[in-house]
């Protein structure tokens, strides 16, 4: 595994070329007090990069940052024109009582890609949110209340919205916490399918089996980027 800073391994003949996204000087804060300071790094595509450091380092708010949520206090993030981007908040930040389906919160995957933001789903998008939730194991549940779900199987279908999305982008917050092993590594293997077909993938974990899965590490202190970090 590389650092993000480092070059970027050429793509193999074959693959999509695709450029990255390169944040550039990125400090944000809250209430006035910096929460990030100055990180400036390359993120590539067709890459799973893996965003780690202990709690309250500044991972959740450097994703929020390329997701678009937090606005920056300088700084910004080049290469986003024109990409779509689908985000997985940490379990904690969903609402637990959510009154629909499993298959209306994996459909919500593709409302930005309506042309009317009131437009029905057609067949096609229909197809996509079942191989989503297929490909996460929760297909079998896609008439099931989504507040019904356990903690784990919401996570997942969370991912399956992320999924359906079909996104260039792909943001995760801990997608794997609090799953059990065979979960977690379902989604491994799904977010490895999905840099192989191009898409950007950047997670936020403190799971040492994503770590050692992911293609470059962002790593941070006190907000503060560290280098080749142990
Ligand atoms: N909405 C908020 N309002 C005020 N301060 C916040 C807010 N969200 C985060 N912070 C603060 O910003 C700092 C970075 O938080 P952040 O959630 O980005 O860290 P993290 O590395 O993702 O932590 P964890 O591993 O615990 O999820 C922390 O000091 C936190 O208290």
């Amino acid at each position: 595994m590389r650092s993000a800073t480092s070059t970027p391994r050429p793509p193999m003949s074959g693959q999509p070329v695709v450029s990255g996204i390169r944040l550039h000087d990125v400090s944000a804060e809250y209430d006035g007090a910096r929460v990030l300071h100055g990180i400036s790094v390359e993120v590539g595509a067709a890459a799973i990069t893996v965003v780690t450091g202990a709690n309250g380092a500044g991972k959740s708010t450097l994703l929020a940052v390329i997701a678009g949520l937090h606005r920056p206090t300088s700084g910004g993030v080049d290469g986003l024109d024109g990409r779509s981007a689908a985000y997985v908040p940490q379990r904690s930040a969903v609402p637990e009582r959510f009154p629909v389906t499993v298959r209306d919160v994996a459909s919500m995957g593709r409302w930005p890609t309506l042309r009317r933001w009131w437009g029905r789903l057609g067949a096609g998008d229909r197809r996509i949110v079942d191989e989503s939730l297929a490909r996460l194991d929760v297909l079998h549940l896609a008439g099931r209340s989504f507040g019904e779900l356990s903690g784990g199987q919401r996570q997942r279908v969370l991912v399956a919205q992320a999924l359906a999305r079909e996104a260039d982008l792909l943001l995760l917050d801990e997608p794997t916490v609090g799953l059990d092993r065979a979960a977690g590594l379902a989604i491994r293997e799904v977010l490895r399918a999905e840099a192989d077909r191009g898409a950007m993938v950047v997670e936020v974990t403190h799971d040492p089996v994503a770590v050692a899965d992911a293609d470059a590490r962002v790593h941070l202190e006190a907000g503060c980027l560290v280098e080749d970090p142990r």
